[in-house]
C-alpha cells in the first residue's frame, strides 16, 4: 500500500528587524514578485498575503513589518501592533536573521516571539560568509536565545535551501484543505500594488536623502476601459522633503513617476495613465487618523 503524504495548509508569519531579507524570503518562496524589495530599510509597511501551494501543501504567508526601535513615532507603534497581531493566529513563525549580524534589535524581535506557536530560525544572507564553518558556533550562540522549532540558514536571494525550509514549515503545518483557491498570488488588490511601486520608485531615486515618513497614498484608481488612471501622492512631513522630490525643473519627480507607470504597465499588463503630487502633511506620522486611514488599526 503506498502512503501518500496529507494535504497540510496554513497561516505563516515572516518576522525579523528591518533589512534581513523578508521580502527577498517572501519572493522567492512564492516565485512572484508581490511585495518590494528595496535597499533600504523598512520599506514594508502593510500585511502582505504570497501564497504557495504545492502539491501536499500550501503555505499562506504574511510578512510583518521590520520591526523599528529607533525612531518610536505613532507610525511604528502601529507598526509594531501589525507585528503582534499577525503573529497571533499563524501557525508557524519564521524568524528571519541575517547570517552575520545579530544586535539588540533582533533580540528586540526574540522578546515578541510567541510560545505556543513553532518558531523556525531563518539563517539568511548565509551566501555572505566566506567560511561557512562559521555558521555552526554562530547558530548555537542564537539557539540559547529562545527554543526554535527549526534553524534553517539559507540564501533567499540565491534560492538555496529554500526547499529545506518548506519542508521544516510543512513539518509544523496541520493537516487541511487548501485555504485559497491554486491561482490566487495575492490578496492584495492592484490599488496596493500601485502603491508599492511608487514608493519603492520614491525609495530608489532619493537614496537615503529621504526619512522613512515618506508615504504613499492612490487618491484615485479608475478603470477607463483597457487604461488605468491613477491619481497617487506622495505625502512628505516637510516642505525641504518636497522639494528634494521634485527636483530641480520636476526632473525627478518625472523619472519617479514614469518609472513607477513602465513598473504598473508591466504588473498589470496594461496602459496606465499615472499622475503623481507632494503634498506636504506636517506631523502627520503621529496623526492616528492618518494611520486609520492607510490601514493601521
Ligand atoms: N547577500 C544577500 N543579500 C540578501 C539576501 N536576501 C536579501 N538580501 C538583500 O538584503 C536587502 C534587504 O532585503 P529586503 O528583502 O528588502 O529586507 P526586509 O527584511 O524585507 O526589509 P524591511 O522591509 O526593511 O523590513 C536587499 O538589498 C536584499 O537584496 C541574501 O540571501 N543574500
Amino acid at each position: 500500500m503506498t502512503d501518500t503524504p496529507s494535504f497540510r495548509s496554513g497561516f505563516v508569519a515572516i518576522v525579523g528587524r528591518p533589512n534581513v531579507g523578508k521580502s527577498t524570503l517572501l519572493n522567492h518562496l512564492i516565485g512572484q514578485k508581490i511585495s518590494i524589495t528595496s535597499r533600504k530599510a523598512q520599506t514594508t509597511r502593510h500585511r502582505i498575503h504570497g501564497i504557495r501551494t504545492d502539491e501536499d501543501c500550501q503555505y499562506v504567508f504574511v510578512d510583518t513589518p521590520g520591526f523599528q526601535t529607533k525612531h518610536m513615532s505613532a507610525l511604528n507603534r502601529g507598526m509594531n501592533r501589525v507585528v503582534n497581531t499577525s503573529l497571533r493566529d499563524v501557525q508557524v513563525v519564521l524568524f528571519v536573521v541575517e547570517a552575520r549580524h545579530y544586535d539588540e534589535r533582533d533580540l528586540e524581535v526574540v522578546k515578541l516571539l510567541p510560545k505556543d506557536v513553532p518558531v523556525i530560525l531563518v539563517v539568511n544572507k548565509a551566501d555572505m560568509l566566506d567560511d561557512k564553518a562559521e555558521l555552526l558556533p554562530y547558530i548555537q550562540k542564537l539557539s540559547t536565545d529562545f527554543t526554535y522549532a527549526a534553524i534553517v540558514p539559507v540564501s533567499a536571494r540565491q534560492n538555496k535551501h529554500l526547499d529545506t525550509l518548506l519542508q521544516a514549515v510543512r513539518e509544523k503545518l496541520p493537516e487541511g484543505e487548501m485555504i485559497y483557491a491554486e491561482d490566487e498570488i495575492t490578496d492584495r488588490n492592484e490599488r496596493f500594488l500601485a502603491s508599492e511601486i511608487l514608493r519603492e520608485k520614491v525609495f530608489r531615486f532619493t537614496g537615503e536623502e529621504l526619512p522613512y515618513s515618506v508615504s504613499v497614498v492612490i487618491e484615485q484608481f479608475k478603470l477607463d476601459g483597457k487604461l488605468r488612471r491613477i491619481n497617487a501622492a506622495i505625502l512628505v512631513d516637510k516642505e525641504a522633503h518636497k522639494a528634494m522630490l521634485i527636483g530641480s525643473k520636476g526632473e525627478k519627480l518625472k523619472e519617479i513617476a514614469t518609472q513607477a507607470r513602465l513598473d504598473m504597465e508591466k504588473l498589470f499588463d496594461g496602459k496606465v495613465f499615472l499622475e503623481v503630487f507632494v503634498k506636504v502633511r506636517s506631523g502627520w506620522a503621529d496623526s492616528a487618523q492618518m494611520l486609520r486611514s492607510l490601514g493601521y488599526e
